[in-house]
């Protein structure tokens, strides 16, 4: 579901190219559960924004929910994001003026999905979340975990395969993360595909595997 091979990644360029990624390799199956850990600057952040196609790599393949990414122009990796992978980051990055239903029912709208049909799929992403009772609140009427989550909902609304996260749980209590590693674990129980940047050992009690990143290398297990 994700696989990348003998990914690198340079910024910079000419005697001032400082590597970020190393040669980095990674099979993630389906409906896994994956924590990317290693130190600040070992290249983590960079990892998940190649994946998410954000971002190319200099060399290497990533695959992604069947896409070869590098293949194609920054507009079809957009179109990908929106239809089958999910990013989310320590930034809750909600709309302060949308409902928490409105903010999920965004990326569906923009696949073309009628408000009808969109709010009928964001009520339920919420409701497999447990968070119904807080779709009409605003985001600023909810606490920092619970706008994490309908991040989570926004995410993997409209049957996206493969979510990525970048340190979500940086600017949560210790309370609030476990709900957002759970959170993750639900989805991957549900068959999505995971694979979270964090610093959180509390991720240890959720995932599946772990990776470590050490200067831009998976360190072997
Ligand atoms: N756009 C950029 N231009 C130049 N250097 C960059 C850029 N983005 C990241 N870097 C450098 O690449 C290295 C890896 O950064 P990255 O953010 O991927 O690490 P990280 O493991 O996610 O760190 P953290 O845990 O602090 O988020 C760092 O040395 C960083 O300074």
């Amino acid at each position: 579901m994700i696989t990348c091979t003998s990914v690198s990644k340079s910024y910079g360029s000419g005697q001032h190219a400082v590597p970020v990624l190393r040669g980095v390799s990674l099979d993630l199956p389906k409906g896994s559960f994956t924590a990317l850990m290693g130190v600040s600057g070992s290249g983590k952040s960079t990892l998940i924004r190649i994946l998410a196609g954000l971002e190319s790599a200099d060399e290497g393949q990533v695959t992604v929910a069947g896409r070869e990414l590098s293949a194609l122009k920054p507009r079809q990796r957009s179109a990908i994001r929106l239809e089958a992978v999910g990013v989310v980051f320590q930034e809750h990055l909600l709309l302060p003026e949308l409902s928490a239903v409105e903010n999920v029912e965004l990326p569906l709208r923009g696949r073309g999905f009628s408000r009808a049909e969109a709010r009928k799929d964001a009520l339920e992403g919420l409701e497999f979340f447990g968070l119904a009772e807080l779709a009409d609140r605003f985001p600023d009427e909810i606490s920092g975990g619970q706008k994490q989550r309908v991040g989570i909902a926004r995410a993997l609304v409209g049957g996206r395969t493969v979510i990525l996260a970048d340190e979500p749980t940086g600017a949560l209590d210790r309370g609030s993360a476990r709900v957002v590693f759970e959170t993750f674990r639900r989805a991957a129980d549900e068959g999505v595909t995971v694979l979270v940047a964090t610093h959180d050992p509390l991720v240890g009690d959720w995932a599946d595997a772990t990776v470590h990143l050490v200067d831009g290398e998976v360190e072997a297990a």
